[in-house]
């Protein structure tokens, strides 16, 4: 049932109205504080007005892309997926928060995840597309503008995934299962444990396809609050995985090619070392596994350089430490969407430190979000 079905002659004006106003960026405080004592209809008041403007800030920057990547099939099948969800929402913008009102916009919110479960593999798939039809020299310069625009893009994506999942688990159906949680965050996040977590799984794939694995060495300092131990933070524990299990597929992948199974010689573990400093935590993973080349750690993180031909659905339990090669740039935004950060320290030869930064305060964990403006515009006027 449409509420206040928005006539699609309006939508221009309506994109043009909500991307002119900058999208609001919360802290991990805010989002703890708020969840602990929820109120739906603040909720539903302030996320019927937020999440017009971070969809229309974003589908601007959509349209600025260079034709040849807009116009292939994949890109223009994201953009329609924005531009419903846009409809969608502003379905809401005058209704009534009343019982009926605020169930049907958890479900439409849900709706909404849905149909943007694909974006980055659709994504990847339109990069491919472009790279096709350009017989694939694409030159640096549209390289480092679609890198721009990916970035902002998925980091948009995550913050507004962030604001579904919170009103959807605070106020949807699984609002009881919620423990000492509060939406997606754990306010005690057991830092070891995501590792412990990560680890296990990412193992399970290395030793399908390695038939071997390195082991798992974990440390923990913490120079603050007394020396407790463990380090427990305030966090969304998904996202930490997310970037733990990446980081060990690659060093399980660096370990086990660079060693030599024939002489039956004992991977050297990996070693995990978890910090509370005063501004950051930090959580590094050491491994030997031969490293890379310092000349080669930034192409890791290029959407560019990691998007060969996607593997089919069959391949990825063939070769399941591969990914879409999309791996290590998104799990680096997942830290940055806080303001932390992932580093990558290789010594050719040796072996690769991957350092994840958290920010060790959650008043300081203020989401990062892309603004779309002039000077966001002019650098795709700038570069295409
Ligand atoms: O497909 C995906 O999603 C995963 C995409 C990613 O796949 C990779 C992967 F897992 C691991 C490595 C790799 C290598 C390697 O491969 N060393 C051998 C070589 C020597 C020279 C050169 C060169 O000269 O260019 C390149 C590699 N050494 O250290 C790492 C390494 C990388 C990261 Cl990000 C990490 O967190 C831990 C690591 O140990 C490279 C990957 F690319």
């Amino acid at each position: 049932m449409r509420l206040f079905p928005v006539r699609l002659s309006s939508i221009p004006k309506m994109l043009d109205f909500y991307s002119q106003f900058n999208p609001s960026p919360l802290s991990i405080k805010q989002f703890i504080d708020f969840g602990q004592n929820a109120c739906e209809k603040k909720s539903f008041i302030f996320l019927r007005k937020e999440l017009p403007v971070r969809l229309a800030n974003i589908m601007k920057e959509i349209a600025l892309l260079p034709d040849n990547l807009l116009n292939t099939c994949s890109v223009s099948q994201v953009s329609s997926w924005y531009m419903k969800s846009f409809e969608e929402v502003l379905e809401y913008e005058k209704a009534e928060p009343t019982h009926d009102n605020l169930q049907s916009f958890c479900s439409a919110l849900e709706h909404i995840r849905n149909r943007h479960s694909d974006v980055v593999q659709t994504m990847a798939q339109g990069v491919i597309e472009m790279k096709e039809t350009e017989n694939g020299n694409v030159d640096s310069s549209m390289e480092t503008s679609i890198q721009y625009f990916l970035d902002r893009l998925y980091m948009s994506r995550i913050s507004i995934r962030m604001l579904i999942n919170q009103h959807t688990l605070l106020f949807g159906e699984s609002m009881e299962r919620q423990g000492r949680h509060v939406g997606c965050l754990d306010p005690a996040c057991n830092i070891s444990d995501v590792v412990k977590d990560a680890y296990e799984n990412a193992r399970f794939l290395c030793d399908q396809y390695y038939l071997v694995s390195p082991a798992l060495e974990i440390e923990e300092h913490n120079s603050m609050d007394g020396e407790t131990l463990p380090i427990r933070t305030v966090y969304v524990p998904s996202h930490l995985y997310h970037m733990l299990f990446e980081l060990f597929k690659n060093s399980m992948r660096a370990v086990v090619e660079h060693h030599d199974q024939d002489k039956c010689e004992t991977l050297p573990p990996l070693k995990v070392l978890i910090v509370r400093g005063k501004e950051d935590i930090c959580v590094k993973i050491s491994d030997q596994g031969g490293g890379i080349p310092r000349s080669q750690t930034d192409q890791l993180f290029k959407y560019m350089y990691s998007t060969a031909p996607q593997p089919s659905k069959s391949d990825l339990h063939t070769v399941p430490l591969a990914g879409y090669g999309y791996g290590l740039p998104i799990s680096r935004l997942y830290a940055r969407y806080f303001h932390g950060d992932i580093v990558l320290l290789s010594c050719e030869g040796y072996g690769t430190d991957a350092i994840i930064y958290l920010k060790a305060l959650s008043d300081e964990a203020n989401e990062l979000l892309p603004i779309f403006n002039k000077t966001s515009s002019k650098f795709y006027r700038a570069t295409v």
